[in-house]
């Protein structure tokens, strides 16, 4: 069976699948965390694997960057290959004063600068939320390991590059981190009946100017990423 964007046979996809923006850190994932990871799909280089976490499958999928990316992959999986938690493991540009880099934000709700939501809910604002319960896992989870994270808003921008005042006016109120496509991620899932999260680890701090390597930012990330697929599977 295949669609435009993934070739894999019926049944190729867990139905637990960590969902990263970069395909060469599903690459990393699959690798470095799963039992007997088999590359499912490559269409586009966008790299998803299946295999094994504490003996139960589980699925690694690249999303690309954008809401317009990340939201095709999403449908497709959810509604086409059977996927029904799709938890993206992403990085974020932290926006709030007491957030430090490398810190561990888990997405409570996602505001936008993106009309793709409007446009999907008849012109009307959707308050873009995750799974109440895959959020309590991980919440719980990181108690367990004594792991300090933060819950909240985050926000979805279409744009990496924006001016200095979106950061002014995200401080404001109350965000946490800015990346680029979760809102799209908790509408598709709302829409199609499945559950999504959003973990993310900070990977530039807006407010200080630092910034983390690229090699860090695709295989830097074992904690956020130990941490919910622990959370996902008992
Ligand atoms: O690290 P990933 O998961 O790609 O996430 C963030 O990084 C990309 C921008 O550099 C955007 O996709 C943004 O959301
Ligand atoms: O979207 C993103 C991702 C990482 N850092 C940012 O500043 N923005």
């Amino acid at each position: 069976m295949s669609t435009p964007h993934i070739s894999a046979a019926s049944g190729d996809f867990a139905e637990i699948c960590l969902f990263p923006g970069d395909p060469l850190r599903a690459k990393y994932i699959a690798e470095t965390f799963f039992g007997q990871p088999r590359l499912v799909t490559a269409v586009r280089n966008m790299l998803g694997y299946t295999g094994t976490y504490r003996q139960q499958p589980v699925s690694v999928m690249g999303s690309g960057m954008g809401i317009p990316s990340c939201s095709l992959y999403a449908t497709e999986l959810i509604r086409d290959f059977g996927v029904r938690k799709l938890v993206r493991v992403g990085t974020c540009g932290a926006v709030a004063g007491h957030v430090q880099l490398r810190d561990i934000i888990i997405s409570q709700a996602a505001s936008t600068d993106s009309s793709f939501n409007r446009n999907k809910f008849g012109g009307f604002d959707l308050a873009a939320i995750s799974d109440f319960g895959l959020l309590q896992q991980v919440v719980a989870e990181a108690a367990k390991r004594d792991q300090a994270v933060h819950v909240g808003n985050i926000f979805s921008t279409d744009r990496f590059y924006n001016e200095p005042q979106l950061t002014v006016l995200l401080q404001r109120f109350g965000i946490l981190g800015i990346e680029m496509e979760a809102a799209g991620l908790f509408s598709v899932a709302a829409e199609y009946g499945a559950k999504a999260l959003a973990v993310l680890s900070v990977a530039d701090h807006l407010l200080q100017d630092t910034h983390l390597d690229v090699a860090t930012r695709e295989t830097g990330f074992n904690d956020m990423i130990e941490l919910t697929l622990n959370a996902l599977t008992t």
